[in-house]
């Protein structure tokens, strides 16, 4: 989704300064005397040139010189000190706080729409882009300190010698240019090594979780080789980044030679007249070099300026509909002690009654429900199932609030709930097809920040119990990326430990048993149904079937029959027809 209404990039920078102003405002001091110091050395290069040939002011000894130079050495290096932690403190505040905030809307969002792009944009904007916005508001002050110094070394340098400064900086001022110019391209390049890099990224975040399918087919080589080939791009892309921006340094280096050059030729008649002297060349030479330099870094001041505005466009775009300025919110980030304790779930009114009404939600393709309708009431089964295809996650994932629903309702005993926000532990809980396992140990996995009271009953009731026994580690077992250490029923049996962790009043279950031999998945289910939990589940097993209140046959999105096994096998053909493949 697009936002078009981002606010000025500095409206949000003004909302990150307040949030840790006295930092900012203690590195801005810091950094502006650290930028404004190297005024001080040509002047007194200057005036010790002035001391040697006897034309300083009177009181002014090689002395004087000596104990200012200590004692802006010694202010330079506290000023230096203070303000590298006053920014680090600062930085890492500004980029924690929009960090938290970009996370805090993606977990609010609805499951199925936390990720508007695919997941590795998504990461990298949390990661990059906001390190990218934080680092603008250093941008601040070095520009300002900047401004000061280039503009107070020039009218130090025209107060010398207008004539001089002129002829002197206006080839500089070329030749920077020119630089600036070939900067641009260079980001470009700079770019296309970035996108080298995350594809090689990518393909090893592939590799991994695919490590098991890759062994099985016996395409280890193929995949190494394809590693190669990226890598390859990457290292081509990466030189060619290299060498740019050592061309690029190179021509910034020789500026200041190229300047002090400049000025001995436009200056050698006026030396030799004694107008222009040995401390005015010293200043000369000092100033040029660091205004040339800070001509540069100016440059590259605005194109960071410029960068973070992209990046508040991205973060915004991440944040999906809520106001951009929320990305700035100020909250606490809770960086010296521990976050306060989740709060305990809240006494909930068990479920006597779930009610879906009329509800739809289509897919740009036209797949998806439409006008489904059911009731669910307590300890009861209901059992969805359908061809593939026919939309028996999609009415799941509505009813949870995972998709939107674009017309119809979810009514928990009578009253009219926001399923996104209401349909979430401990009322109810999810164990979807695919489930998503976190790499961490089988506890971590299963209880997912909850007390450990629940662990055992948890464990037990998905049979979980004799594969965890036979592990070195037992419980505390890593399962490695995604798990990918577990076999797939073991996957679906630590997602299901997690969802009866919850100790919900309503089970969702999306094909729970597909991956589960005969003897564990009827176990599996007997404990199941030995709960007084009210179940929702997706499956074609004719023993879950079988067991079930109600049936839902669905095809292509709607619901075609409604009712007990028995019934449904007297009254539809379809459903005879479905019962019946299983099996054969
Ligand atoms: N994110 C999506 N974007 C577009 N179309 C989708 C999306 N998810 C599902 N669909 C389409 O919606 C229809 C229903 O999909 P759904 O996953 O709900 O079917 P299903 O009955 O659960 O299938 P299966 O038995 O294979 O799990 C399919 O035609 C599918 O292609």
């Amino acid at each position: 989704m697009k936002n078009d209404s981002v606010p000025p990039t500095l409206t949000f920078l003004w909302r990150l300064i307040t949030y840790s102003p006295w930092r900012y405002l203690a590195a801005a001091g810091g950094w502006a005397l650290f930028h404004l110091w190297p005024l001080l050395p040509g002047v007194l290069g200057k005036l010790l040139f002035d001391v040697l040939e006897g034309r300083a002011a009177p009181g002014i000894t090689v002395w004087t010189l000596v104990a200012i130079v200590v004692a802006a050495g010694l202010a330079r290096c506290a000023a230096i000190i203070g303000a590298t932690v006053a920014w680090a403190g600062w930085y890492l505040r500004a980029r924690g706080l929009v960090q938290r905030n970009l996370l805090a809307r993606v977990f609010r969002l609805p499951g199925a729409q936390a990720m508007p792009t695919n997941v590795g944009e998504s990461i990298s904007t949390v990661r990059d882009d906001s390190d990218a916005i934080a680092l603008m508001g250093g941008w601040g002050f070095d520009m300002m300190s900047g401004l000061i110094f280039a503009g107070g070394g020039m009218i130090i340098l025209l107060s010398v010698d207008v004539k001089i400064t002129l002829i002197v900086m206006v080839p500089l001022a070329i030749v920077l240019g020119l630089a600036q110019f070939a900067r641009a391209r260079a980001y470009r390049i700079r770019e296309q090594s970035r996108d080298a890099t995350a594809k090689v990224t990518g393909t090893i975040g592939e590799i991994v979780v695919a490590v098991r399918a890759i062994k099985a087919a016996n395409k280890e080589k193929e995949v190494v080789e394809r590693l190669r080939a990226d890598n390859r791009v990457r290292k081509t892309a990466m030189i060619r980044d290299k060498v740019q921006s050592l061309a690029i340094d190179s021509v910034f280096n020789s500026t200041a030679s190229l300047g002090a050059g400049l000025t001995l030729l436009v200056a050698a008649g006026q030396m030799r007249g004694g107008d222009f002297t040995i401390g005015d060349f010293v200043l000369f030479s000092t100033y040029l070099m660091q205004v040339a330099d800070y001509t540069a870094f100016m440059g590259f001041l605005v194109r960071t300026y410029q960068q973070s505005g992209v990046s508040f466009v991205r973060a915004a775009a991440l944040l999906q509909g809520a106001p951009p300025m929320t990305l700035v919110d100020h909250h606490p980030l809770h960086l010296r002690h521990d976050p306060p304790p989740p709060a305990p779930y809240p006494d909930v009114e068990p479920l006597r009654e779930l009610e879906v009404r009329s509800l739809t939600h289509v897919f740009p393709g036209s797949g998806g429900i439409r006008d489904v309708s059911m009731t669910l009431r307590r300890g009861t089964v209901t059992v969805v199932t359908g061809e593939v295809g026919s939309g028996k996650t999609t009415l799941l994932r509505s009813v949870l609030g995972l998709y939107a629903a674009q017309d119809g309702e979810v009514r928990w005993n009578g009253s009219r709930v926001d399923p996104g926000d209401f349909m979430i532990p401990p009322r109810v809980a999810y164990t979807p097809q695919n489930p998503a396992l976190l790499s961490g140990s089988i506890r971590e996995n299963i209880l997912l920040g909850l007390p450990e009271d629940g662990l055992e009953r948890a464990v037990q009731m998905a049979v979980l119990g004799p594969d965890v026994e036979r592990l070195d580690d037992g419980l505390d077992t890593e399962i490695g990326v995604r798990g990918v250490r577990l076999s797939g029923g073991q996957v679906q049996r630590t997602a299901a430990a997690r969802m009866f962790a919850r100790k919900p009043s309503l089970l969702v279950m999306d094909d729970l048993s597909s991956a589960l031999d005969v003897t564990t998945e009827q176990e599996l289910w007997r404990r199941i149904f030995a709960t007084d939990a009210t179940c929702l589940a997706v499956s074609h097993r004719p023993a879950v079937l079988e067991r079930a209140d109600q049936v839902l046959l669905l095809k292509q999105g709607r619901v075609i029959a409604a009712g007990p096994l028995a019934e449904l096998l007297e009254t539809s053909a379809d459903m005879r027809m479905h019962y019946r493949l299983p099996r054969e």
